[in-house]
């Protein structure tokens, strides 16, 4: 393998086309864009401009129709299967637009998943006790994902993808739907976290949100303008 590493996250010259019935949508055209260690970035642009299709590509959840995406200097489209689970599951964190939690386990133990193939259960549940915490849901735990607003599942949502430590969390319309405070305290933590050097990559309608990040992009048919 070969690491040419600079930034965390590096999309060269990123095509992505879905094939639609006949035809194809061109949902990524030409991207060209590094994601570093402390960055800040919102994703912005209309529905369907692409802001998804390139979370999924900086995560690393899809293989570009062309173009090449390195994590950690690593070429991901080169790499083997296996090789790029552990770095991805290493590198990023992602909390999804519709947060994903497993509607059976209760918010404690959504939050543990990603981390008991690696540690012991009772040093997983430690360290997800401390991430309900700091993501100030510690009273709620034992709840089932049923049982939380809608903002309180985007907390445990953001605390399962920070489980691993990762190096970038990427956040789908982040705090979409959710009332000024909650969006409010999710920002503040945001900010905190990137401050002790994680990235964060949001897409987001979001003016607010938009004002915290330290660069933004916008996509227009999937291109960057
Ligand atoms: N799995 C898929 N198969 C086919 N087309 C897709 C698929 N996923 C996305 N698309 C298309 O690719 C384009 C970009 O979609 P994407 O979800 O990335 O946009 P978006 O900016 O995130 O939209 P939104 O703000 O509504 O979430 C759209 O035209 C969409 O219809």
């Amino acid at each position: 393998m070969i690491n040419n590493k600079e930034s965390v996250v590096k999309l060269k010259n990123v095509t992505h086309i879905y094939p639609m019935g006949n035809g194809e949508i061109r949902a990524l055209q030409d991207i060209t864009l590094d994601i570093d260690d402390d960055d800040y970035l919102a994703v912005i642009g209309h529905s369907g401009s692409g802001k998804s299709t390139l979370l999924r590509m900086i995560g690393a959840l899809e293989i570009p129709t062309q173009g090449e995406v390195y994590m950690e200097g690593f070429n991901t489209c080169d790499i083997g299967q296996e090789d790029l689970v552990s770095l991805r599951a290493k590198t990023v964190g992602f909390v999804f637009q519709d947060f994903r939690l497993l509607p059976q386990l209760t918010a404690l133990e959504n939050v543990m998943v990603p981390l008991l193939p690696y540690e012991k259960y009772n040093s997983a549940r430690k360290k997800a006790m401390e991430l309900m915490e700091r993501v100030g849901l510690s009273n709620r735990v034992s709840h089932r994902p049923g049982e939380l607003s809608g903002g309180e599942q985007q907390r445990v949502a953001i605390a399962r993808a920070l489980i691993r430590n990762p190096k970038v969390l990427l956040a789908d319309e982040l705090t979409g739907n959710l009332d000024t405070a909650t969006r409010d305290s999710i920002m503040e933590l945001l900010d905190e976290l990137n401050c002790q050097g994680l990235a964060v990559v949001v897409a987001t309608h979001d003016q607010e949100v938009m004002a915290h990040a330290k660069r933004r992009i916008r996509l227009r048919d999937g291109a960057i303008i």
